[in-house]
């Protein structure tokens, strides 16, 4: 019998990802099954994909699997999508929901129109310079506005928001398809890294992603918030205010504290469509 299994299709910004809401039997996909899905020719075609299992704390946990089939702690556009997903699907509008992530239990605030949520503001938690998935977490040291071993000029901050960053402030936008797989397989980082090129303007960033596990990516909820924070701690811009970041795929709004601790991200949300797919046996 060949298994069938209804799926959603969100972006954020034209970052894109499958919904599976697996609440019901609390099974997640292999890593195979995620490359499936991912495939824009063979499969359904995204960057990711959200699984959302059962929770106690929150309405849902998500798990993320990136296009290569790897598994990443945190996304701040899925977490925006997943959101849009379960309160379009429960009913009512409710002013708060949590969910679990691998980054903790994160606190969403949607934004509806009479169609449902069209945007969420979500408490990311805290921006991390000291964790495992950092040089840091070898050495103890924060890495900040650091020589990158092995190349030759060039200084980068690294951040965790639950998923590792590196964030290359003042660097040529155009370079991210040159070197973004190159650092994101950098050996300081063990778990490897997302790669943020960022140009710091009078009001704002402009940033291009490498994202681990997928290549470049139209935007990146969480790559917005490390390379705002990195920034920050820069004094290249404010804190507790809300900056603009420009993506390729468009503007996310990021408010950073001075210490760090609980990093703000809002932007909009959209459903893309839904249908059955027979998942095939071999892939
Ligand atoms: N696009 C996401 C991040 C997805 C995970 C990332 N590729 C990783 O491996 O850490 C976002 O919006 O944050």
């Amino acid at each position: 019998m060949l298994e069938r299994e209804r799926i959603f299709k969100y972006h954020g910004l034209g970052n894109d990802f499958v919904v599976l809401d697996r609440r019901q039997t609390g099974v997640d996909i292999d890593a195979e099954l995620s490359r499936w899905m991912c495939d824009r020719r063979r499969g359904i075609g995204a960057d990711g994909v959200l699984s959302l299992l059962p929770s106690q704390e929150g309405l849902a946990r998500m798990v993320v699997h990136n296009a290569d089939g790897s598994i990443a702690e945190m996304c701040g556009n899925g977490l925006r999508c997943a959101v849009k997903y379960l309160v379009d699907h429960l009913g009512g509008r409710p002013e708060r929901i949590q969910i679990e992530t691998g980054a903790g239990l994160l606190a969403c605030v949607p934004g509806y129109d009479a169609t449902g949520v069209t945007e969420v503001d979500i408490s990311m938690g805290p921006a991390r310079l000291v964790a495992p998935n950092l040089p840091s977490g070898a050495t103890g040291k924060p890495f900040v506005e650091a020589p990158i071993p092995d190349h030759l000029g060039l200084r980068g901050t690294a951040v965790s928001m639950g998923n590792p960053h590196l964030v290359l402030l003042d660097h040529p936008l155009y370079e991210a398809e040159r070197l973004g797989s190159v650092l994101e397989h950098h050996p300081s980082f063990p778990d490897r890294t997302n790669v943020e090129f960022v140009r710091v303007d009078p009001d704002g960033l402009t940033v291009v992603v490498w994202e681990r596990g997928c290549g470049l990516t139209q935007a990146c909820g969480t790559g917005a918030c490390a390379s705002a924070a990195a920034a920050v701690l820069a004094g290249r811009l404010p804190t507790d205010t809300w900056l603009r970041v420009t993506l390729p795929g468009g503007d996310l709004q990021i408010r950073v504290p001075s210490d760090l601790s609980d990093i703000r991200l809002r932007g909009p949300v959209d459903a893309v469509f839904e249908g059955v797919v027979t998942i095939p046996p071999a892939r």
